[in-house]
């Protein structure tokens, strides 16, 4: 069980949202940057950091492999990640904590295969429940020396790194995850690497270790990587300056569907990353009916961003499967609650990836969302709602996954009466100051 167990009481608006607002960073470049950062040779400084607890687990993980990262609690938006190269990693001495993190525990477990020590990868009773064996199989074949409990497929894992041999891997699901787990292992591996994936998953990897100059090459669906026969350089903003981490399309999601469901709302949400393998919120809600506007467009950095404005609309029921699906992977507890209260219904398919996410969140989503009066029906591989129905005011239960509490607080927002979360304070694993974000009570600062 996820031990934490804060209960929130959430009473429905009387007010529209209005305003500006500046969601924190995102969370997959967060990770990211601390992990191909340490990779480099030479210093990245990165603002717009997210200081949430996942993000926090990859940070002391690479602190134990040996890399010095200064961040400041004063200034948590803001780190500097001092490059020790590929080879310059060294074995920890002690197992490496990643929390409630699938990114970190699958990401190092790419980076791990090819080192020349031992370590071990932990975490939470909920990450140790998560398939690994999608990233260990592929590493076992490039010669990894991968272990866990249920065959090698539960963390804890202990990976004996060993010297590697690229392989040529068709991916079964798309899983930007296993793609990026793969890659961090094929810059240590003898030859090519060669990975297809069957659909398009988020590239943030690709687009930040081609910056940094490693020898890859892209086309439609593969991904080919090899050994750098020189240093990686330090992550940089264009001009030369820091690092820029976007602000989370995955976290505005939350803000934009609440402006869309409380009457008479609009918000500006500011540099959001919009890469298009991120955007499938966007492409959802206008098949839904919903339109918005993107304001300061800028695409000159290794990723582009926008703002969004948003603005209270009437929804209309779709259906969402294939490609599209795995562009919104993270945004189907927020999908729900708008499908609550769009018009005719709402069908997701090809989604049963969800089913194995922080928590089962075909299964949660639905049973807590009944709880408050909605009308969804959960499939092996997706959920069926029919809408509009008004959503009454429940206790209803976190599960320990922070999608799902953000979700049920945005559905408590229009409910008829108060809702209590239990478990709210999960929301930090990827989203600090969530709640007070929302109702535009932090001040909009970036670093
Ligand atoms: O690579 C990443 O940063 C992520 C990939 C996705 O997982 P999968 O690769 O399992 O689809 C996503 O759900 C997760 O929140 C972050
Ligand atoms: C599934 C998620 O993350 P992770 O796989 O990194 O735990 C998420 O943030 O929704």
């Amino acid at each position: 069980m996820h031990k934490t167990m804060q209960n929130l009481t959430i009473h429905p608006l009387t007010h529209p949202l209005t305003g500006t607002r500046r969601v924190p960073g995102d969370k997959s470049i967060s990770h990211r940057a601390l992990i191909l950062g340490a990779l480099a040779e030479g210093t990245s400084d990165v603002v717009g950091w997210l200081p949430a607890a996942d993000c926090y687990a990859t940070l002391h993980v690479m602190r134990a492999l040996g890399v010095p990262i200064e961040h400041d609690p004063a200034t948590p938006t803001r780190v500097r990640v001092h490059g020790v190269g590929l080879h310059g990693l060294r074995e920890p001495e002690n197992v490496l904590d990643c929390d409630g993190s699938g990114t970190t525990m699958r990401l190092l477990c790419g980076l791990l295969a090819g080192q020349s020590f031992f370590s071990v990868l932990t975490g939470r009773d909920a990450l140790r429940r998560r398939p690994m064996r999608r990233v260990a199989d592929p590493l076992r074949r490039m010669g990894a020396a991968i272990d866990g409990r249920d065959g090698g497929n539960l963390a804890p894992l202990a990976i004996r790194g060993a010297p590697l041999r690229a392989i040529t891997y068709e991916m079964p699901i798309a899983s930007a995850q296993v793609k990026s787990a793969l890659m961090l292992a094929g810059l240590y591996a003898e030859g090519e690497t060669v990975i297809t994936q069957p659909g398009p998953a988020r590239d943030h990897t690709e687009r930040m270790l081609h910056a940094m100059g490693a020898p890859l090459t892209l086309e439609a669906n593969t991904v080919r990587v090899q050994a750098p026969q020189a240093p990686l350089r330090p992550l940089t903003a264009p001009d030369g300056g820091a690092f820029v981490v976007p602000a989370d399309i995955s976290s505005a999601a939350f803000l934009i569907v609440a402006a869309l469901l409380v009457p008479n709302s609009t918000l500006r949400l500011v540099d959001v990353g919009i890469n298009p393998t991120r955007t499938g919120i966007l492409d959802i809600l206008q098949r839904m009916g919903a339109t918005w506007a993107l304001d300061n467009v800028r695409e000159d950095a290794i990723e582009p961003t926008a703002d969004l404005i948003v603005h209270h609309q009437p929804l209309h029921g779709t259906t969402i499967a294939g490609d599209l699906v795995v562009r919104a992977i993270d945004e189907f507890p927020i999908i729900a609650v708008a499908a609550t209260q769009a018009e005719g219904e709402t069908i997701v398919r090809d989604a049963a990836e969800l089913r194995v996410k922080e928590t089962d969140r075909i299964g949660n989503v639905a049973r807590e969302l009944r709880k408050m009066g909605a009308d969804i029906e959960p499939l092996d591989d997706g959920f069926v709602v029919r809408g509009p129905t008004p959503l009454r005011g429940a206790t209803v239960e976190s599960h320990g996954d922070h999608r799902l509490a953000m979700a049920l607080t945005v559905a408590a927002l229009i409910a008829d009466g108060p809702t209590t979360l239990q478990g709210a304070d999960v929301m930090a694993d990827s989203f600090p100051r969530f709640v007070e974000t929302l109702l535009g009570e932090v001040e909009e600062t970036q670093a």
